[in-house]
């Protein structure tokens, strides 16, 4: 049985202080919004009150808490910081799943509930881009609009991939406008197949059939309601019409509470129909009381003095927010530096990033390198310089959700238990995943645990003696990464592994994710030499992360180097002047202590599908200079 605090008792868990907002927000039983600004810390309060929900009971077995955020890493995160707060056994009822997901694991499970004019089959196919509608509808929608014979011609297919989850199901039959008509027929092809073509549907329409799903079925809405007590969503700012459409039909009016916490200056999303207003209708349709916190628990106060010109630039009213007294008055720096060219740019950031590693003492993964987009186009020179100074880097991109695949965790913390003589928390992973895997309660079926972990313990002593065979090479350990891979997975057994995380059921991408991992981990081993440094090599502990402003959302580093502050990075500036703002919002708030932007006279960039060094501008941007000009930030030329 387990023991509950009293809530007069409980206490923020490990040490935090929360300013007296915070701590009314954490305890809250109605429904709230927290607005705040970068490092505000609000995923940390959604983690205490997680905490305060299940240590206290006010979330009581076997109701759970429902926490949706929109990239697998934020939920990742989410999860994990839950679990270092509460333990493993409660924060098995802290379900931190993305959106997707979530609607998708709904349409799944519930699948034959839906008419079958909206019926998917169990094995669709899921499609992300809008190239892949375009080519369909351009392929297989062979009908003729009555009007407009020639439709393909006038179409904008960005603007036909979000208008496939425009409205809720089912659809009007009105067929006069264009994209409307185009969209019922494209549906239907998309969610049948046609000839050749095999069901595959969109995550937006899928968020679309989820709700369509509960609207209908009033047993499912009361079992959502009835499991998930509260409900949790990250990054408000973000959630587009379809989701919210989805939040609504299914907890609107409900006794389940809901926290939604977000900073509408952080929204990036825009471009793939984030809602304009998500706070404020959330305020009127779920009758939310709003909070607004005014720390900032991550930025020195240099920092924190920019962020508030900024934030007051782009958002009238916006609140003053002051830095943590962790801090001395004029800790900080934020500075435009200006290059000749971007060889010039590499070569000198490479030495500063070298004299904070081997000087200060800095670690590699505390420093990041930001640019707007294309990594690999922005970021090269500089990748070269620090290879030649002996300093790895990598793009993130392809790691970040590499490692929030579970099937890939799994792999991590077995092989750290093989190859690190104490990983007490790997030990304590493993046995609560096998447990959860194998179906038992630890607390009544003691004989069963003592069996798993005499059983665990002689597969590690068996895996111990292998990993520690000879230095091998590159093909060598390719080989046996992918043995280390299929011995786990089959120890903890494939068919478990998939029942429990349904995704996987799709052989192709559970194939993928393993040789994506096989291949990245004998890369890891060929950098270190060690199994045990390999996996901190594949986490990324060695290696300064390049990655674009979107895949930073919610990360967090000591200095941060943004490079190309320039027309040619941020081109459609004057079109979406607000959207660009809040990217360099949220890059310039991922710093802790220091952040640079660079800007060079020359620059090779992708022009017209072509490498090219060209000279750069900052005439477009010219606005967002001027605000950092406001803001007093330094620029230092260099040449
Ligand atoms: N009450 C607190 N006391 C001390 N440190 C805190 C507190 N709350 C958060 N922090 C720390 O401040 C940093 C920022 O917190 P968090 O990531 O929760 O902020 P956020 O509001 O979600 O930020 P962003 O919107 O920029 O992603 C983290 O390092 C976190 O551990």
């Amino acid at each position: 049985m387990t023991k509950y605090l009293n809530e007069n008792i409980w206490k923020p868990v490990d040490g935090m202080v929360l300013e007296p907002i915070a701590d009314t927000a954490v305890r809250s039983n109605i429904n709230s919004v927290i607005i705040a600004g970068p490092g505000a810390g609000k995923t940390e309060l959604l983690a205490q009150r997680a905490c305060y929900l299940l240590q206290t009971g006010i979330c009581k077995e076997p109701q759970k808490i429902l926490a949706i955020s929109f990239k697998v890493d934020a939920a990742e995160n989410l999860r994990k910081r839950v679990e270092k707060r509460c333990g493993s056994e409660l924060s098995k009822r802290f379900e931190s799943r993305t959106f997707d997901s979530f609607s998708k694991s709904l349409v799944d499970r519930f699948r034959l509930s839906i008419d079958m004019d909206y019926r998917p089959p169990r094995d669709y196919d899921i499609i992300f881009t809008t190239r892949e509608v375009r080519e369909i509808a351009v392929g297989f929608l062979t009908e003729r609009h009555p009007t407009n014979p020639n439709w393909q011609h006038g179409i904008n297919f960005d603007v036909l991939f979000n208008h496939l989850a425009n409205n809720s199901l089912p659809f009007s039959e009105d067929d006069a406008d264009i994209y409307n008509w185009i969209r019922r027929r494209l549906w239907h092809i998309l969610l049948h197949g046609k000839n050749t073509l095999k069901s595959s549907i969109t995550f937006p329409m899928i968020s679309r059939l989820a709700e369509y799903t509960i609207r209908n079925n009033y047993a499912l809405k009361r079992a959502l309601q009835s499991t998930y007590s509260h409900v949790f969503l990250d990054e408000f700012q973000d959630t587009t019409y379809h989701q919210y459409d989805l939040l609504k039909v299914a907890f609107k009016d409900s006794d389940s509470i809901l926290t939604a916490v977000g900073d509408d200056k952080q929204r990036i999303m825009g471009w793939a129909n984030a809602m304009d207003n998500s706070f404020s209708q959330f305020l009127v349709d779920f009758k939310a009381t709003n909070y607004h916190l005014s720390l900032n628990h991550r930025s020195a106060p240099k920092l924190v003095e920019i962020q508030n010109v900024l934030a007051s630039s782009m958002r009238q009213g916006a609140p003053n927010v002051t830095s943590s007294d962790k801090w001395g008055d004029q800790d900080g720096i934020c500075q435009v530096w200006n290059f000749p060219n971007h060889f010039f740019e590499a070569e000198y950031i490479a030495l500063e990033i070298s004299k904070k590693i081997h000087g200060q003492g800095i670690r590699p993964r505390d420093i990041c390198i930001l640019v707007k987009q294309q990594e690999h186009i922005y970021a090269k020179a500089l990748i070269q310089e620090l290879e030649n100074l002996n300093i790895n880097s990598r793009i993130e991109k392809e790691y970040q959700d590499l490692l929030s695949e579970e099937c890939i965790e799994i792999v991590i913390e077995f092989i750290t238990l093989f190859s690190c003589e104490q990983s007490p928390k790997s030990w304590q992973r493993v046995i609560d995943l096998m447990i959860y895997l194998n179906g038992f309660d630890p607390t009544v079926d003691l004989e069963e645990l003592v069996k798993l972990e005499k059983h665990l313990q002689s597969f590690i002593d068996e895996m111990k003696r292998e990993v520690e065979v000879k230095q091998l090479n590159a093909a060598q350990a390719l080989a046996f990464a992918s043995i280390l891979f299929q011995s786990i997975l089959n120890f903890v057994g494939i068919d478990k592994i998939r029942s429990a995380y349904p995704k996987y059921l799709r052989d192709s991408y559970f194939q993928d994710i393993i040789d994506k991992g096989v291949q990245k981990l004998s890369e890891a081993y060929m950098k270190q030499f060690n199994w045990y440094e390999a996996v901190l090599e594949f986490l990324g502990e060695y290696s300064i992360p390049i990655m674009t402003i979107h895949k930073s959302k919610g990360l967090e580093y000591h200095t941060v180097f943004f490079l190309g502050l320039e027309d040619d990075a941020f081109w459609s500036f004057k079109s979406q002047e607000d959207a660009d703002l809040c990217a360099f919002f949220v890059a310039l708030s991922r710093a802790k202590q220091e952040v640079f932007f660079t800007f060079s006279n020359s620059r090779e960039i992708m022009r017209f599908r072509e490498l090219k060094t060209v000279e750069q501008f900052n005439v477009n941007i010219s606005s967002l200079y001027q605000l950092l000009s406001n803001a007093r930030v330094q620029i230092i030329s260099f040449s």
